[in-house]
């Protein structure tokens, strides 16, 4: 249920669900129903409905929605994209079975309309969209803005890219989309989940075994891809059975980040939690920490010397720790020394240069690792670590970045913002989608770096540590609500982990 559907792999789903025995049309007949009834929701009988439906199977959709609502008592007017007579396929045996007056789309009149039922471009989007088509998304966005006309989208919202979630030149904001089979990326990364509005998916035949079969790398972000790997405390286990977690302080004047990101460790459930501080700003350190131990550790050589107990299984290192060749010697040790590490802020900012500390001393000091090395850039970060390879830059959309950013480092890959992706190395990707606006305020990184390290202290594995991290610290903000604060994250866990734990879900 958490799988994504990429629009190639959503053909593929229909062409194994129609080998399977389930025709065409029966496939898009049930689609077309699923949309129907979805709108029928949203407004009484005897109301005007206004279908708009394209030149390929999203229109068929369009003209099976349209037949049904009319079955149904609604007063529907439909219109076309292009000639019925170029209708192919399912397309042209949906059209068949629409009894009324199929209208050119140029005059669609959306006077005293209730409802719209987009079904002008579906997963066959293949460009910006322009001509009559541009004009009645404009045309019914305009009418959304002044009346109560309510939209529904069929599979996706037209003009967004079901794979990237771009507007293609122009694109419906729709109040409620119903999709098939699963979610494509499209309804999970911005823009285009804000156009699909309440994201609706129908079963219409294509069976969990087909879904299964197709191996997809992509999923939902949610407790039911990591939570098998989530490690619960032991009956008769003590806190160094779950982990000894180490953030490295920066200077006297940047010891905040580090200690918000020992606290989240802590909160998340590392056994231990100690902050590696530097000389001159232990004194600070110490008087902010309680149950959190402090550590006068020098450098890379203190660092490496800490590291010589072995208890000391997950760092962080980064938030506040500055740019530039100390903090690169940091990272360094903690890869030599074997141990999972999460590299965030001035971490990654330290490697984007050109010169040889820039992106590949990186990538050899992850694959050198034996331990799981996270790094949690946002856009910017991203940016600027990765501006050499055009092949990530370049990518078509943000999964596909994160992805290709993974595989090229070596490293678990977490790009941060409002629709977070988590990517493996070995291409798996997980979109989150439960982060908050309220998230938007200092520190929220820190944290969200302490989360993952915590978790990875306990023993999670990188990828599932990660995406977990990434799902509490947005269920986190969820359960605080506006007002939020990066401090009150940590402590709003116990609560999100409670309801997780006992009941296993949002
Ligand atoms: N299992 C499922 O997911 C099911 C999906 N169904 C529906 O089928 C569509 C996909 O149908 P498809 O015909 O492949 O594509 P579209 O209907 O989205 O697009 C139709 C054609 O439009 C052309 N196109 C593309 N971009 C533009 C543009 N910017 N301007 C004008 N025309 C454009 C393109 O043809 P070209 O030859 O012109 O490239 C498209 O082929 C899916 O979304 C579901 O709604 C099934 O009904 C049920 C099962
Ligand atoms: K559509």
């Amino acid at each position: 249920m958490y799988e994504i559907l990429t629009n190639a792999a959503a053909r593929q789903a229909d062409q194994r669900a129609i080998a399977g025995g389930i025709p065409g049309w029966e496939l898009m007949e049930r689609a077309g129903r699923a949309v129907a009834h979805r709108a029928a929701e949203c407004a009484p009988k005897g109301q005007r409905v206004a279908v708009v439906c394209g030149p390929g199977n999203n229109g068929g959709d369009g003209f099976v929605a349209a037949r049904i609502l009319d079955e149904e008592g609604y007063r529907v007017a439909l219109y076309l994209l292009g000639p019925v007579e170029a209708l192919r396929g399912d397309a042209a045996w949906a059209a068949g079975q629409w009894k009324g007056k199929v209208n050119p789309l140029a005059a669609l009149d959306l006077t005293s309309a209730a409802l719209v039922i987009d079904a002008l471009f579906g997963t066959g989007l293949s460009r910006d969209l322009d001509g009559d088509a541009a004009a009645a998304i404009v045309a019914i966005n305009a009418a959304k803005t002044h009346t109560k006309l309510h939209v529904v989208s069929a599979d996706i919202p037209s003009g967004i890219d079901g794979d990237s979630g771009a507007v293609r030149g122009v694109a419906i904001m729709a109040d409620e989309t119903v999709t098939f089979a699963r979610r494509k990326p499209g309804h999970l990364l911005l823009p285009g989940r804000l156009n699909c509005g309440t994201v609706t998916v129908a079963a219409i035949g294509i069976s969990d075994e087909i879904i299964t079969g197709l191996a997809l790398p992509y999923a939902v972000n949610a407790p039911g891809v990591w939570l098998r790997a989530y490690r619960r405390p032991e009956a008769a286990g003590n806190k160094y059975g779950r982990g000894h977690a180490v953030a490295v302080s920066g200077g006297l004047a940047a010891t905040g980040a580090a200690r918000l990101a020992a606290r989240a460790a802590l909160r998340v459930g590392a056994g231990l939690v100690t902050v590696a501080s530097p000389p001159a700003a232990l004194a600070v350190n110490a008087a902010h920490l309680t149950a959190i131990m402090v550590r006068s550790v020098d450098g890379p050589d203190g660092l490496k010397a800490l590291l010589g107990d072995a208890r000391f299984n997950a760092l962080v290192i980064g938030p506040g720790a500055g740019v530039g060749e100390a903090t690169r010697g940091l990272i360094a040790v903690a890869s030599e020394a074997g141990r999972a590490l999460v590299v965030d802020a001035d971490g990654l900012t330290s490697f984007a240069g050109d010169g040889p500390g820039g992106l590949p001393a990186l990538s050899a000091l992850v694959r050198a690792n034996a331990a799981p090395t996270i790094l949690t850039p946002h856009e910017g970060e991203f940016s600027r670590l990765f501006k050499n390879i055009p092949e990530i830059i370049e990518a078509p959309s943000k999964l596909l970045r994160a992805v290709a950013a993974a595989q090229h480092s070596g490293a678990v890959v977490v790009l941060k913002g409002a629709d977070t992706v988590i990517a493996a190395p070995d291409g798996r990707a997980f979109i989150n989608d439960n982060g908050t606006p309220w998230l938007a305020t200092a520190g929220t990184g820190d944290v969200l770096a302490g989360f993952i390290t915590g978790l990875l202290a306990q023993g999670m594995p990188g990828h599932e540590a990660a995406a977990a991290g990434v799902w509490l610290h947005g269920a986190a903000a969820r359960a605080l609500g506006p007002g939020l604060i990066a401090e009150d994250l940590p402590e709003a866990l116990p609560g999100v982990l409670k309801r997780l734990l006992e009941h296993g879900g949002r």
